[in-house]
């Protein structure tokens, strides 16, 4: 009997890195379905390029396996089945544009037409020039064609927009959103929230080499914008008000209780017609601030 399976185009299993006594990578497990694009978001030092490297086949893990589509990063890559935008490094300034994307396709067992990549990456217009004048958005868009010329399943960014401005980091996203309307697998590294937000089907956030969430952008945001109700609730009953839908925690100071809610509307209900509350307030924390809280270091979550 022949089985049919689909292999992840990403696996990782128990992934981990040390250099020294600094555990980059601390035992990570995480697999990317195939034509999911996922951020791999975390703050400076959170271990995502270390990832991204052992992904590769960059860097030997201490322990732990990364299969790409079922295969040892090597063979992934030697057949043309991965292409990465890494942070730095990769060009020649003396070579134009168009010359690089070319020597990129020529490394290639199979590559596609590079006037094609040059157009699609936005590269066409300074593809005549060297690539040592070119600005650090043009210089991406370079990069970008060299991980698109062997048309890979699986493109893999780390950081890439970094350094651009504002208009430049739309125009990339905007070109890299047109490559996976095809159905490619994406994985990027990003640590801007709002990037991860926009172009990710799926946010991994990473803290301190370990995995810390893993969801769509708005199960993140459900686990880490809960909202709090605050009102002043004389003689309360702390046992019931932490019974009352919606409410996973209740704190108190004084007369004043905050509920630290899964459902607000239904814990407000709640509160409303079982007690005497007054002075009552629901508060969101915003993405950023849930953000920031739970990834600083040492915060325990
Ligand atoms: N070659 C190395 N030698 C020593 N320590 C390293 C090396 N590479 C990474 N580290 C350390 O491992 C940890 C994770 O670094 P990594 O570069 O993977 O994080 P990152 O999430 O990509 O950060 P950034 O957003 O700043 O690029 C950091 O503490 C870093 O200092």
């Amino acid at each position: 009997m022949l089985i049919a399976m689909t292999n992840p185009a990403v696996q990782l299993t128990g992934l981990t890195k040390a250099f020294g006594a600094v555990t980059a990578v601390g035992g990570v497990d995480l697999t990317i379905r195939r034509g999911e694009v996922v951020a791999l978001l975390g703050p400076n030092g959170a271990g995502k390029s270390t990832t991204i490297d052992m992904i590769l086949g960059l860097l030997r893990p201490d322990s732990g396996t990364v299969l790409l589509d079922g295969q040892p990063p090597a063979r992934a890559v030697a057949r043309g089945a991965v292409g990465a935008l890494l942070q730095t490094g990769g060009l020649l300034p003396d070579l134009t544009a168009a010359e690089t994307v070319r020597l990129a396709a020529g490394l290639q067992r199979k590559a596609r037409p590079v006037g094609e990549v040059l157009r699609e990456a936005g590269v066409e217009p300074f593809a005549g020039q060297k690539v040592g004048g070119l600005s650090g958005g043009q210089q991406q868009r370079v990069r970008f064609a060299m991980a698109l010329v062997a048309d890979p399943e699986l493109l893999v960014l780390d950081e890439p927009t970094t350094g651009l401005d504002v208009e430049s980091r739309r125009a990339f996203w905007t070109t890299m959103r047109e490559q996976t309307a095809g159905g490619r697998t994406v994985l990027f590294a990003t640590h801007y929230l709002d990037e991860a937000d926009a172009y990710a089907d799926r946010i991994v956030l990473l803290r301190s080499g370990k995995l810390i969430a893993d969801g769509t952008a708005a199960q993140i945001k459900a686990a880490v914008t809960g909202r709090v109700i605050r009102a002043t609730v004389p003689g309360a009953d702390l046992a019931a008000l932490a019974a009352l839908p919606g409410v996973d925690r209740v704190e108190t100071r004084g007369d004043v209780v905050l509920l630290h809610c899964n459902d607000s509307d239904a814990a407000l209900r709640g509160l409303l017609t079982t007690t005497a509350a007054y002075d009552v307030e629901v508060t969101s924390r915003n993405l950023e601030d849930a953000f920031i809280a739970l990834t600083a270091a040492g915060s325990a979550q």
